[in-house]
């Protein structure tokens, strides 16, 4: 699979940069016959856009997404579906002080150490807005999975160290999008405030969950569904780790207490996250991914330069102050793309008319 594709038989390649015309991708594999409401499409998008919201860059885009093939008369034709978002409010100036520096926590050094030659402007592709092409992917596959009774949430778990409660599985038809909480949004809102003030940025944790998936979704060795999951968020910038179920918490349970039969019913907590060996068991998918603070702060920091010195320089340009919540529709985009992929890999691994599973 090339660096630019995610995804086997429900797969998405994205294209384009920061500040380049347009960025972009193509489906393969969405079957014929669904219909795909552009405005649906757009919905996700506009949960992603720059622009809006007290942890948002002011970079004012409009995100209006172009479908370019695989759709006639608003019904899916099971040929490629391309689409491409313009990129209308660079300010490419912002970064000309940069070309020769790279910037601490970013992804500067590493292309340049990968390629020699690098479109510093924005980030270029390891900008954080080459995710918008990732919410169209997940969108389509949306309504692909919602044929199948598969549907997914996500929201903010934590922002900068303070804790939202946790939503059960079973109340997941309650479940707003980026904050359970509104006393916990209050607090949120003045750690941006105190942040913005100093000049720095903030991380937080996402948690997504998928319900109505089938037991029997995974590959039983390298692509497991957990390891496919977690690939999936962590190919996101700013993520730094993903856990499934009760994750790391795991490691200081013991097996009786790790233990759970099937449980459809959702009585017992759920540790497995709905994945047992790699293949998904019929409970909800739990999984949360951390996101680490936005690297371009606005602190005078040591910077290393192309001449292999370290110099203070302050960043300027329009930053987010988080990831969060922007990042919440990218990382459900990034679940149900693999799910949709799983659902048709399964597909193929079982003969016609074999029996469903069942707990
Ligand atoms: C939705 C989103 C928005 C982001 N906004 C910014 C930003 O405004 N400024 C910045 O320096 N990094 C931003 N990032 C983070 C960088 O893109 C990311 O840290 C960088 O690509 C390096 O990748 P890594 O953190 O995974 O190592 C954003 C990431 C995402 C997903
Ligand atoms: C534009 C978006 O986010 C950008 C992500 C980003 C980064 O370094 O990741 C840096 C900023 O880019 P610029 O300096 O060009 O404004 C953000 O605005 C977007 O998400 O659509």
């Amino acid at each position: 699979m090339s660096g630019n594709t995610f995804g086997h038989l429900f797969s998405l390649t994205t294209f384009g940069e920061s500040h380049g015309p347009a960025l972009g991708g193509v489906v393969h594999g969405c079957p014929a016959g669904l219909h795909l409401d552009e405005a649906a499409v757009q919905q996700e998008l506009d949960r992603r856009r720059p622009g809006q919201g007290k942890t948002s860059t002011p970079r004012r885009e409009s995100d209006k997404v172009q479908l370019l093939s695989g759709i006639f008369e608003g019904v899916t034709t099971g040929t490629p579906i391309g689409f491409s978002i313009a990129n209308e409010n660079q300010r490419t100036s912002d970064y000309e002080a940069m070309r020769g520096i790279y910037r601490p926590g970013h992804a500067d050094f590493t292309y340049m150490a990968k390629y020699g030659h690098r479109d510093h402007r924005g980030g270029g592709r390891s900008s954080g807005r080459e995710t918008v092409s990732r919410v169209v992917g997940g969108a389509i596959a949306q309504v692909f999975l919602a044929q199948h009774n598969i549907q997914a949430q996500a929201y903010t778990q934590e922002f900068g160290g303070i804790q939202a409660e946790t939503i059960a599985p079973d109340k997941a038809h309650e479940l707003p999008y980026f904050a359970p909480d509104p006393s916990v949004v209050e607090l949120w809102d003045k750690r941006v405030s105190e942040i913005k003030k100093a000049g720095d940025t903030l991380g937080g944790i996402v948690e997504i969950q998928i319900h109505g998936v089938p037991p029997g979704l995974g590959e039983p060795v390298f692509d497991k569904l957990d390891a496919r999951l977690a690939a999936a968020c962590m190919s996101v910038g700013a993520v730094k780790s993903v856990e499934i179920g009760c994750g790391r918490q795991a490691a200081r349970l013991t097996g009786s207490e790790n233990n759970e039969p099937p449980d459809p019913a959702l009585t017992h907590r759920n540790n497995a996250g709905g994945i047992l060996g790699g293949i998904s068991n019929g409970a909800p998918i739990v999984l949360r991914a951390a996101v680490k603070p936005i690297p371009s702060i606005a602190q005078e920091q040591e910077v290393a330069t192309a001449e292999k010195t370290l110099a203070p320089f302050t960043i300027g340009g329009r930053h987010d102050i988080s990831a969060i919540p922007r990042i919440v529709p990218v990382l459900k985009a990034m679940a149900l793309l693999t799910i949709a992929d799983m659902l048709l890999l399964q597909r193929s691994a079982r003969s016609e008319g074999s029996p469903p599973a069942t707990v």
